[in-house]
């Protein structure tokens, strides 16, 4: 007893909480974030205690200018003002290859980015691509993550040869993301075990875990990602984030307290969350995500099942599962709508 306790309490510093609520949580609000949400938000999380928090578009830096989904503000407006409302927090935006490129991180620095997280999905050729900007961006002084989605789509195994090949271009952390929400306790320890394994010895590069909460399981996963040894742990206030949103900040640090681990006062967080979140937070709480969840869907791909389903005329939910039977990385309208055919007995 007094030995595990005395484990824990030294361990007390040894991970990050990261809160993404102005970043994930902005596909929640439809990219409606404003700069006076950014300012209150950050102002809030730093007085709870929080030291590293995501902030800008759900799809990264650049999406506003080169997608059709259009934020309420630029890259610029939401770094600036984050920097000006944080005392010492870390500020830092999500990168996709394919749709930022290095001005953006150029603009980002020079509004005062602390961090970059560089977002390749769970395969090699992706990765490889994300390389590039991972090293531009590690040239630049910025920390960089290489934070891989979807990662259940791929075994503990394979995900940790990925993160070696992403050591290599000079990532700092490489992070887990379970983009559907999909991943139980004990599979989210063989994750960071296998991450800490091919890593061991030979490098200072930290892993960190990203939960949805699909399956409610958002916090257990995050504690079970702090007790296999994770350095960084993603929340959101009130869960705010795409799909069944993330793992709350507010709960996520009282149930750390419980088990000893002091990363913010959780009344001050419950407080912020109430005050700025609290309306919006329903919105993004959709009944389909627990199939999502289940099945290990990513919700992006949404639209297309939604159209396969009408078109067939499926329970969009059985679609879900019968798809992410045969694939769940690489999904395409024509994929889909042959799974849906066969379903329908076409
Ligand atoms: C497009 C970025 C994506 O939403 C990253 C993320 O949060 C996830 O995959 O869960």
């Amino acid at each position: 007893m007094t030995s595990n306790r005395k484990r824990r309490k030294d361990m007390s510093n040894n991970f990050e909480l990261i809160d993404v609520t102005l970043r994930d949580g902005s596909n929640a609000v439809n990219y409606q974030f404003s700069v006076e949400d950014t300012e209150n938000i950050v102002k809030g999380l730093e007085k709870g205690g929080i030291r590293w928090m995501e902030i800008g578009h759900g799809l990264g830096l650049g999406a506003t200018e080169r997608t059709a989904i259009k934020a309420l503000h630029s890259d610029e407006e939401y770094i600036a003002s984050a920097r000006i409302a944080a005392k010492e927090m870390k500020i830092g935006c999500f990168f996709l290859h394919t749709i930022g490129d290095k001005s953006d991180i150029d603009k980002a620095i020079d509004c005062g980015l602390d961090f970059l997280r560089v977002g390749p999905n769970a395969n090699m050729e992706e990765i490889r691509e994300s390389g590039k900007y991972i090293e531009y961006a590690k040239s630049k002084g910025l920390i960089v993550h290489c934070c891989i989605r979807k990662a259940y789509a791929v075994t503990p195994d394979e995900l940790a040869r990925q993160a070696k090949v992403v050591q290599a271009y000079g990532t700092d952390a490489v992070i887990i993301m379970d983009s559907a929400g999909t991943l139980l306790p004990n599979q989210t320890k063989e994750y960071i075990y296998a991450m800490k394994d091919q890593m061991r010895g030979c490098t200072a590069m930290k892993v960190g875990y990203h939960a949805h909460d699909n399956l409610s399981l958002a916090v257990a996963c995050s504690l079970a990602a702090v007790e296999a040894g994770a350095d960084y742990i993603d929340s959101c206030l009130k869960g705010l984030g795409r799909s069944a949103g993330n793992a709350p900040t507010e709960i996520l640090t009282a149930a750390l307290k419980r088990i000893g681990y002091d990363k913010g006062d959780f009344l001050i967080l419950q407080d912020i969350a109430e005050e700025y979140i609290g309306r919006k937070a329903s919105e993004s709480l959709e009944s389909i995500s627990l199939s999502f969840g289940y099945a290990g869907f990513h919700s992006a791909f949404y639209e297309m099942i939604e159209k396969a389903a009408k078109d067939y005329h499926l329970d969009p939910r059985a679609l879900v599962l019968e798809t992410c039977r045969r694939e769940r990385l690489n999904l395409t309208e024509k994929m889909i709508g042959d799974v849906a055919k066969k379903m329908s007995g076409f």
